[in-house]
Order: C-alpha cells, then structure tokens, then sequence
C-alpha cells in the first residue's frame, strides 16, 4: 500500500478545507486515502493528498475555487466501482467524495421526476422508484455501491440497456460545478427544451473532466411485469445472433445477453448456484420479456421451440418464480466480480447489432492466436452490441508482465474495432485504462474539440486531468 500523506507544505490547504467543510469532512489518514483514492481497477497504486467529503453543492463550490486557485487537480469519487481508471488519485491530487451527498427529494409523481444529490446509491434510487410504484431501469450487478453522480458522469449502461437505454436516457437535468466553481442548472427536468445547447449531454459520460455533478433530477418510467427469463445454450457465436434476431423480431426483450460454459462453471463454483440446466453448452443466451398474459409465453415457447428445430438451441430453462429469474440473472451478474480473482485484463468493445457475427469471428480468431496459454473469458451485452472479453491472468506470470502482453494484443483488437466503426469502451469510459487507444473510436479532429470543450469548462485543467486524454 502507498500513500502520499499531506506533506508542511500542504498544511495551509489542508486548513482551508476543513474551514470549508469542518475538521472531520477532511481526511488525511492512509486508509481513507487508499480507499478513497482509486476505483475498481487495482492496476494503479492511490496517492491523493486528502479525500474530502462536502455536503452541499456550495461546499463543492468552495472547495473547486480554493483548488483552482491552488491548480490543484480534484478527482471526483462516487461509488468506486468503475473498471477504466477514471477516479483513480494517483498523483496527489485532491479527492472529492460524494458519500455525505446522499439525499432523495423532491419526487413528483406527474412529472415522474425526482432529485437525486450525486452520493445516492443506485439501488437507492432503485428502491425509492419501486416505493413511489415506479421504475428506475438501469441496472447492473454494482448498483449497491455505484453512486448516480458516477453513473452520469460514465453514463452507465448495465443489463438493460437494450430496452431502456443508459443511463444518459434518464438524466430530466443536472447541477453541476465547473472547473471556475461556477454552479449550472441544466435542463431543469424539462421534457422539450430547444432553447440553445443542451450542456446537460456533455456533462453525461464526461468522467469529471468539466466539472462536478452535484445532483442530477432523474426521470421514472412503469414498472414492468412479470419479468421472466430464458437461458438457453446455443453451439456458437452464429446460433446467438440468429436467436436474437428470431426473438426481437417478434418481441420486445427486455435484456439479451450472453456467456460462455468457462464464464459459467467459475460462477458456479464461486457461488454454489446451480448450473441452468445439466447439458453443458459452449455458449449461454440470457433473454428476458415481460410475461404479460399467456398469449406471450406462448409465443416465447413457440419461438423457443423454432430456434431448437433450427439447430440454433442445444437445451433451454424459462424461469418460473422471481427466486429462478434472479438465479438466472446471476449467473451472468456474478462474473465480472468472480473473475476478478485472476486480475483480468478488461475489453468493452462493441459495434452495431449488424456487424457483430463479423466482428466476433475476426476478434475471436485473434485472441485465439494470440492468446495461445491464457483462459479468456467471454461475456456481455451482445443485445446491444457490447462485448465484454476479459483475459486472466495465469498465477504464476507477473501482473506487470501480463498487462504489457495484453495491450499488444489490445492494438490488434482495437485495429478491429476500427475497421467495425465500433468503440474501444462501450460502457466503461476511458479513464486512465483506455485513453492511449481513444484514436482506435474518435478522429483526431473529434479529440481536438474534446480538449477545447475542456477547455471552455476547465480553463485551469484541475478537474480529473489525465482522463479521457492527456
Ligand atoms: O467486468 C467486466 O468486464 C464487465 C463488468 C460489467 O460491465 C458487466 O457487464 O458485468
Ligand atoms: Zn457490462
């Protein structure tokens, strides 16, 4: 563990925090700093100066005006849980915690809005819907820790995106503060509102590096019904892709995804879940609908039935309780945390729906090749296009050794995406993992006018600097 403790010279500073927030909003010791000072990915060691944990967005103003003055470089920190580097504080810089910003208000049931601070846990907002009679859809397997101020600014996708969208398609408006400690209200949870910019969107999946989101209005949608799920195993790449064309085609999924026997048997065993069904199968589909009358099973099975006549289906369970389709949706939710004992190497690579069987043999063939002693583990949101394929890490080769073999491959992979027009982070952002190959999905004429949109907002390059680029 390192640490970079607030030197004499940071002692003023440190002061004049803890005038803006009180003694205890200010923290200093190594373990706060550790925690605090990096996300998910464990690739780069934490060294901020202090974490600091504001309250209001006043604070947040505060506290961005004394770092501007200062120059010094502020990473925002929500719930940790991003997998590309994008709060990692590696290089003293000054660490804002949302975790005290963690306020619901203002829900109203008309507009089917309501305010969240950005320290609300996305499971809290999940819950909140659900107590009001809505929905809020964005989900994944980290929703008991990731925050709704990191989620917009990753614009977070998750498992149903194929149906609802990311979490850009539910942000009604934003206040946010930028790198001048100005506060903006955007959009203001208008439905229709042409009048000018919508600086709401650039402030979405921006990764702190314009500013802070201090709290966001998030608009609620019906709940669905009945959700029910199918596993099904299919042979190959080519039987997944006409099962979901067979199935969108006549229904409206709510989530299809997919993974493989590999990812499956380390869930397994992990987990003690039983398996979906005896029959080992090279690859899993994991489809969800709304079971809304009998007319719809039927249909499902109907469908169901016609894609094992095509050879396209080995074997298949549709859930039959909520305690099953949770079962089953953990058997996909569970990998990326169980995997995560072999320190994988991560790529979230997509391309459009229509070029993915393309797209997925050329990258196959390659890992293939080029990882001749590596296990590699396929999974992701292949209903959106969204591959996630993680390389792990034999025990007995050294981490930093692994990660120089794996990003040769990645140039390779990432020359793929290029030639699929696709993107070499679908859901995960850039942060300080993905920057380098930022050229393999934007133009270099788009990075430029990143850099001056930047710029525009953070004319003193204090807020998350070394993110998205350099
Ligand atoms: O760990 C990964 O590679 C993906 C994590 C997450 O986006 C998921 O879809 O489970
Ligand atoms: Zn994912």
């Amino acid at each position: 563990m390192s640490s970079a403790p607030s030197s004499p010279s940071s002692a003023p500073v440190i002061a004049e925090l803890e005038a803006i927030v009180g003694a205890d909003k200010v923290r200093c010791d190594e373990d706060t700093l550790f925690s605090h000072g990096r996300d998910w990915t464990k690739a780069w060691e934490p060294a901020p100066l202090a974490v600091v944990f504001p309250r209001s967005a006043e604070e947040v103003q505060a506290i961005v005006k004394l770092a501007k003055r200062e120059s010094l470089a502020i990473v925002p920190s929500g719930g940790r849980t991003g997998l590309s580097g994008g709060a990692v504080a590696a290089q003293g810089e000054l660490v804002v915690s949302f975790d005290y910003m963690n306020k619901i208000s203002d829900f109203d049931p008309i507009d089917r809005t309501v305010q969240c601070q950005a320290g609300v846990i996305t499971e809290q907002l999940q819950h909140y819907a659900e107590e009001q009679g809505l929905y809020y859809p964005v989900d994944f397997a980290s929703a008991g820790s990731s925050q709704i101020g990191g989620n917009i600014s990753t614009n977070a996708g998750g498992i149903k995106v194929l149906r609802w969208g990311m979490t850009r398609d539910w942000v009604a408006g934003l206040k946010v503060v930028t790198g001048n400690g100005d506060l903006l209200e955007l959009n203001r949870g208008l439905l229709k509102n042409n009048a000018g910019y919508d600086l709401r969107q650039l402030f979405i999946g921006a990764e702190g590096t314009l500013g802070l989101i201090v709290e966001a209005t998030m608009q609620l949608t019906r709940p669905p019904k009945n959700l029910t799920a199918f596993v099904l195993g299919v042979e190959n790449f080519d039987g997944i892709m006409n099962l979901f064309n067979r199935f969108q085609a006549e229904m409206d999924l709510t989530a299809f995804e997919f993974f493989s026997e590999q990812a499956l048997q380390k869930v397994v065993a992990h987990s003690g879940l039983p398996r979906p069904f005896e029959s080992a199968c090279p690859y899993y589909a994991l489809l969800e609908f709304e079971k809304l009358n009998d007319e719809v099973e039927e249909q499902a099975m109907a469908l169901f039935e016609s894609c094992v006549e095509e050879g396209w289906v080995l074997d298949g369970v549709m859930s039959q309780s909520l305690e099953q389709l949770n079962n089953l949706w953990r058997l996909r939710e569970d990998i990326s945390e169980t995997i995560s004992q072999w320190t994988p190497y991560k790529n979230d690579i997509s391309t459009v729906i229509s070029k993915v069987p393309g797209f997925l043999q050329d990258v196959e063939e390659l890992v293939t090749a080029e990882y001749p002693s590596f296990e590699i583990i396929w999974f992701g949101h292949i209903g959106d296009g969204n591959l996630h394929l993680n390389i792990l890490k034999p025990d007995d080769l050294d981490k930093a050794e692994f990660f120089a073999q794996c990003s040769k491959v990645s140039v390779a992979v990432f020359d793929i995406v290029k030639r699929y027009g696709g993107s070499v982070s679908a859901e995960h952002g850039v942060g300080l993992l993905k920057k380098d190959y930022l050229t393999y999905s934007r133009s270099a004429e788009e990075v430029a006018l990143m850099r001056q949109v930047k710029q525009v907002f953070d004319p003193a390059g204090i807020m998350n600097p070394g993110k998205i680029f350099d």
